[in-house]
């Protein structure tokens, strides 16, 4: 039995993780095993932790690299290592610069087609800012390229992050999404939030008996269609805004609260993490430089904090502006003064976020950005500190 494949694409800080979070949830509460590969673009797993603090998933873990193209080579062997584990359902997250059709195509070839299938494509996309990508990365062609890809290659594209825009935003957001796609389920959320019944039907537990069916396997039409047939009705193609913009997202992890689930991860071995600053100094670790494949101007950096030292987040938050005009994502885990817990920290847009987090090792940011003078990024980090 092929083991069936979600996919979940979408740009930068788009609510990709957030899903996985849910899917994985639910998975659980329905007895099924799911396997996950993890592609990021930084050195470091932020997403990859995250997922295990939280879910205790085993998390196959690609990084430093774009699994559609630079890193595509290793895709083969994450997957077998997941096949082997036999779970229900296998997850691959992309990197928000990928193109899932890449992905889509492998999984076509005849040795993966008898052993996986493709049972979902899924594309995140962020509704506060997707309309601003043609002008914002306008720079880098063959990103915005993928982008049109993202949309083109989805069965359901989740138009998240409802609650940060007006109505009339989703409305110009479909109109883009259909000359992409005419023909993929559109969701419109905030945090992510669907029915999961569709995307997991026919999802079963291949230990057990097969779970019975739940709602009815249909994904929602999007706001056009909804408000052709119900002319006062474009209000009802959206998720309600349950908490509004102050929703927390996933529940943060408490301190101090005994957790099963795998060790958090080690660093130190093969691992490449921040490396340890000596001697109070913060050394970056650089990204090799980029290829030519889904994307050429972007790349990530990975900054330590030195030894024993905090930042304020009033502080970090500064830096954030400081390259607003070059940054596209930002998450990391940060260590704030007064003995304060640790901080998971996340810039996606012009927005940041904060919550508490047990990450145990030396804290780090991993920046992403267009064209980002890295040298100039990892001197001006070291200034933070003196
Ligand atoms: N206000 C708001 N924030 C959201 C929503 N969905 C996700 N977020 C926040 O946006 C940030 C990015 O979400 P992620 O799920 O990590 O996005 P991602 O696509 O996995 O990001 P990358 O993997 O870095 O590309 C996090 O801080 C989320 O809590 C939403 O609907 N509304």
């Amino acid at each position: 039995m092929r083991i069936p494949v979600i996919v979940l694409s979408g740009f930068l800080g788009s609510g990709k993780t957030t899903l996985l979070l849910s899917l994985l949830k639910e998975n659980y509460a329905r007895g099924l095993r799911p396997g996950v590969l993890m592609n990021e673009l930084g050195m470091q797993d932020v997403d990859g932790y995250i997922l295990e603090e939280q879910t205790g998933a085993a998390v196959e873990k690609l990084l430093d690299g774009c699994v559609c193209c630079s890193r595509k080579e290793e895709l083969g062997a994450n997957l077998e290592l997941l096949i082997e584990r036999r779970p229900d359902v296998i997850y691959i997250e992309l990197t928000g610069v990928a193109n899932p059709d890449e992905i889509a195509q492998s999984l076509l070839e005849p040795y993966w087609d008898s052993r996986l299938s493709l049972h979902s494509l899924v594309t995140l996309v962020d509704a506060e800012h997707v309309l601003d990508y043609g002008s914002r990365l306008s720079a880098d062609k063959q990103l915005v390229r993928t982008l049109r890809s993202q949309l083109a290659a989805a069965h359901l594209i989740i138009v998240n992050k409802s609650d940060l825009v007006e109505q009339e935003t989703l409305w110009k957001i479909e109109k883009l999404i259909r000359k992409q796609n005419a023909s993929a389920g559109i969701e419109f959320t905030i945090f992510s939030r669907i029915s999961l019944d569709p995307l997991l039907e026919g999802i079963v537990s291949r230990g057990a008996k097969p779970l019975p069916k739940r709602a009815p396997a249909e994904f929602k039409e999007g706001l056009l269609k909804k408000a052709a047939a119900d002319p006062g009705g474009v209000k009802t193609g959206l998720v309600p805004a349950q908490q509004g913009g102050t929703e927390p997202g996933p529940a943060p992890a408490q301190h101090g609260e005994a957790k099963p689930g795998p060790a958090p991860a080690q660093h130190g071995g093969t691992e490449p993490g921040p490396v340890p600053a000596q001697h109070g100094e913060a050394k970056p670790v650089l990204v090799p430089a980029q290829h030519a494949g889904s994307f050429s101007q972007v790349g990530a950096v990975t900054l330590a904090f030195p030894q024993g030292k905090t930042l304020p987040k009033a502080v970090l938050e500064s830096f954030f502006r400081e390259w607003a005009d070059r940054l596209l994502r930002a998450k990391g885990h940060v260590r704030l003064p007064g003995g304060e817990p640790v901080q998971l920290v996340q810039h996606a847009g012009a927005r940041t976020t904060w919550e508490n987090s047990r990450y145990p090792g030396t804290p780090y940011v991993v920046f992403i950005g267009m064209n980002i003078d890295k040298e100039r990024l990892a001197e001006r980090w070291s200034a933070l500190f003196r």
